[in-house]
């Protein structure tokens, strides 16, 4: 497995965290960081339990094994309330977009029910929508519905922002604005985890790569480490075969 020197504490982290579905196991023995500022992609063939990881790390499910830590320490009954009140923050793989209220209504929306309100103005500038705030959400283009849904998850100001394929559908220029926007994103300090099936997009947008194969973790490094590391091509081979 090849490793890279932390560059940073991690902000949030897995120590030896298993979920079970009945008999399945979605995840087994999973230790990762997230360190602080930095962009992690998380790949692994359909199947291997990235969203599985996502929805723990968010806490949309418990995991039936090992620890979620903050900032190091262990979490008790990590859930979606606490993760929200900790600044952990998620995007759908479907955006959850109020297509009759404007862009600049959907952003407030999100917002509701938080503590943690950011300026609605700086988040829809940090996703180049801020031309498009008096808009419809329904008028928008794929693209821009795509940046608003990351713009929906960055409302309530998080520390670590966790996007669930924002890029899936998405070519081109489209592409570009959507990583130009995950950069601003950890210009502004927030810390970013990626799932995204597009090899070159994720390689191209991350500091670092974590590579889950069967609910296990079989990789982690920079883009350059991962991509020549056997165990990930021959996940990567395998899956093509089936
Ligand atoms: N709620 C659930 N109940 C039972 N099994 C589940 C549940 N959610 C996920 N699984 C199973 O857990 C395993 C991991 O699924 P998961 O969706 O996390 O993988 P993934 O890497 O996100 O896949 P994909 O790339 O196809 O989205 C799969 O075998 C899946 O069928």
């Amino acid at each position: 497995m090849t490793s890279t020197t932390t560059v940073a504490a991690p902000v949030l982290s897995t120590h030896g965290v298993g979920v079970r579905f009945q008999g399945l196991k979605a995840l087994t023995d999973v230790t990762i960081e997230l360190p602080a500022g930095t962009v992690t992609g998380l790949i692994g063939p359909n199947g291997a339990g990235k969203t599985t990881l996502v929805n723990v790390l968010s806490g949309m499910i418990a995991n039936t094994e090992g620890e979620v830590r903050l900032h190091g320490k262990a979490v008790a009954r990590w859930g979606l309330g606490r993760a929200a009140r900790a600044g952990v923050s998620r995007s759908f793989q479907a955006s959850r977009v109020f297509t009759e209220f404007s862009v600049w209504e959907n952003v407030r929306l999100g917002q509701m029910n938080s503590s943690r309100d950011g300026d609605p103005a700086e988040i829809l500038r940090t996703v180049d929508l801020l031309h498009r705030a008096r808009h419809l959400a329904g008028d928008l283009s794929f693209g821009e519905l795509r940046r608003l849904g990351v713009a929906i998850a960055l409302s309530t100001s998080p520390e670590v922002l966790l996007l669930d394929e924002p890029g899936a559908g998405l070519t081109g220029g489209d592409l570009t604005q959507l990583q130009t926007t995950i950069h601003a994103i950890r210009e502004q300090g927030t810390t970013v985890l990626l799932v995204d099936h597009n090899m070159r997009f994720l390689m191209n947008t991350v500091d670092r790569v974590i590579v889950l194969e069967g609910g296990c973790l079989i990789a982690q490094g920079s883009p350059a480490e991962v991509q020549q590391d056997p165990a990930v091509i021959a996940a990567y081979l395998g899956s093509e075969k089936s």
